[in-house]
């Protein structure tokens, strides 16, 4: 049996590391729709399991696939990874001096079982000058983050403060992870 994580996120790979945990690769193809008329941690969760199940097919009977999902909340906006550094541009303006909720949903298939949850952390974005954000997407750091924004990279700098898990802004809760492989029988602690 094979934990295997369905994510091309080199951060959830990291994370997953952090824990000593020996995993596996299988990359998803699922396209996330964050237009979908539904509550934000509903919408994650719902692409964890979409990412998860798409992986399944790929990997060994038996197996234990992780999928998950972040996205960055605005008020009533749903915020993934920006489509472009226009969109950047938009994102950061967006959150420089409020306070926004990062949400990651996670799902752990095993055989016909799927075991979701999901994780929010609220963050405050320091107040920012336009040329402060437009120099930050020229590092094209936040091209492919939620929200346009890394905290474990230079992002950080337009953190002010954080309230909740850590590891759930970068994309992966790992205590929420912990439970659900729990329930699917693998004890990690
Ligand atoms: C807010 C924030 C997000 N992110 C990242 C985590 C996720 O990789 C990404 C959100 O996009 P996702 O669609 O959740 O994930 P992904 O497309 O990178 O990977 P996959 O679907 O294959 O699992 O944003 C950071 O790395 N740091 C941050 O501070």
């Amino acid at each position: 049996m094979a934990i295997v994580l369905a994510s091309s996120s080199p951060r959830r790979q990291q994370l997953l590391a952090l824990i000593g945990l020996d995993f596996e690769i299988i990359l998803s193809d699922v396209e996330e729709d964050n237009t979908k008329d539904m509550p934000p941690h509903e919408l994650t969760i719902a692409h964890a399991r979409e990412k998860a199940l798409d992986a399944a097919p790929r990997a060994n009977p038996g197996d234990i696939i992780i999928g998950a999902d972040t996205v960055v909340v605005l008020g009533g906006q749903v915020f993934g990874k920006p489509a472009d550094a226009a969109e950047a541009v938009r994102m950061l303006t967006a959150l420089a001096g409020r306070e926004h909720v990062v949400i990651s949903g996670v799902a752990v298939v095993r055989g016909h079982q799927v075991f979701t949850g999901f994780n929010a952390t609220t963050v405050r974005i320091k107040p920012l000058l336009p040329a402060q954000i437009e120099r930050y997407v020229s590092s094209g750091e936040p091209l492919d983050k939620a929200g346009a924004y890394a905290i474990q990279g230079r992002g950080t700098l337009l953190v002010e403060s954080i309230n909740g898990c850590y590891n759930n802004v970068v994309g992966l809760p790992l205590a929420t992870l912990a439970d659900l492989l729990r329930q699917a029988g693998v004890e990690l602690l």
